[in-house]
């Protein structure tokens, strides 16, 4: 679904992102470990199509798509969706009138979909304005509800986010991948994401594919998503180093 085939990335001039190569599958959910730093944040805002990300070599195509050179919106009609780390403040802007605009020809109830994660009374604020950390978690859950896209990028889900929350968030997101019937009996039919995670407090919620360690701008390791988080708890990140000197990747 989602395939990046040897990218280079500046940022602000400076070269950031180099020799990136990660697949997506259909229907998998991919995790995103890595330092602070790394260039997790950066790698999604690239597959966003976010302007101060510049792709200086490689490609990256979704659904069979060559979208290196596609603006944001045409990205996002075609069905990628993010949870950013930092969505901007938007004053002057209510929630609902963003939700109200990314329904339209869809039937959605706004105000019970609000509801059923407690961002009712969010709906008439400015987008992210005063929005606590979790609740800007939840409003971004909700806009990526409304929007239903097939392809869910998320950053961090679970930063800032209390433990009794957690469990909202984490229930929410996996009800969110797998909306289109039983997803167990076929796991093809859930949506694919790519998630940045620190804690991997997520893989309590979620059945994860694959994960990809992100150092120094590069891919070092990928693997089973629960053994390379209790290697990096266990001795760090200069295991992924050396695992990248002594083998090449297997992808
Ligand atoms: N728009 C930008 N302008 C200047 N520097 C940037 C920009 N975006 C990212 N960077 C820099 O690129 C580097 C990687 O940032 P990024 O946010 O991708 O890291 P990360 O791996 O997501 O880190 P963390 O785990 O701390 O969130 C950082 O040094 C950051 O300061």
């Amino acid at each position: 679904m989602l395939q990046i085939e040897d990218l280079y990335v500046d940022v602000a001039g400076r070269p950031l992102l180099k020799n990136v190569n990660l697949v997506v599958e259909k229907g998998d959910t991919n995790i995103l470990f890595g330092p602070n730093g790394a260039g997790k944040s950066a790698l999604l805002s690239t597959i966003m199509g976010f302007s101060n990300y510049k792709v200086t070599s490689g490609r990256i195509y979704f659904k069979g798509k060559d979208i290196t050179d596609a603006p944001v919106n045409e990205r996002s009609k075609m069905g990628i969706g993010i949870m950013s780390q930092r969505p901007p403040n938007i004053v002057g802007v209510k929630l609902k009138e963003l939700l109200e605009i990314e329904s339209q020809e869809k039937s959605i109830d706004i105000d019970k979909m609000a509801e059923s994660i407690d961002m009712a009374r969010f709906l008439n604020r400015d987008i992210n304005v005063g929005f606590s950390g979790g609740e800007i978690k939840r409003s971004e859950l909700l806009q990526l509800r409304v929007q239903k896209p097939d392809f869910y990028l998320l950053d961090e889900p679970e930063s800032g986010v209390d433990p009794v929350n957690m469990a909202q968030v984490g229930t929410t997101i996996q009800r969110m991948l797998c909306a289109q019937g039983d997803c167990r009996a076929n796991p093809k039919i859930r949506s694919s994401a790519l998630i940045i995670t620190h804690t991997g407090e997520i893989l309590n919620y979620l059945d994860a594919d694959k994960a990809y360690i992100l150092c120094n701008g590069t891919i070092m390791c990928s693997g089973n998503p629960n053994r390379l988080l209790s290697e990096i708890k266990s001795k760090g990140y200069e295991e992924c180093i050396r695992c990248k000197l002594a083998n090449p990747i297997n992808l």
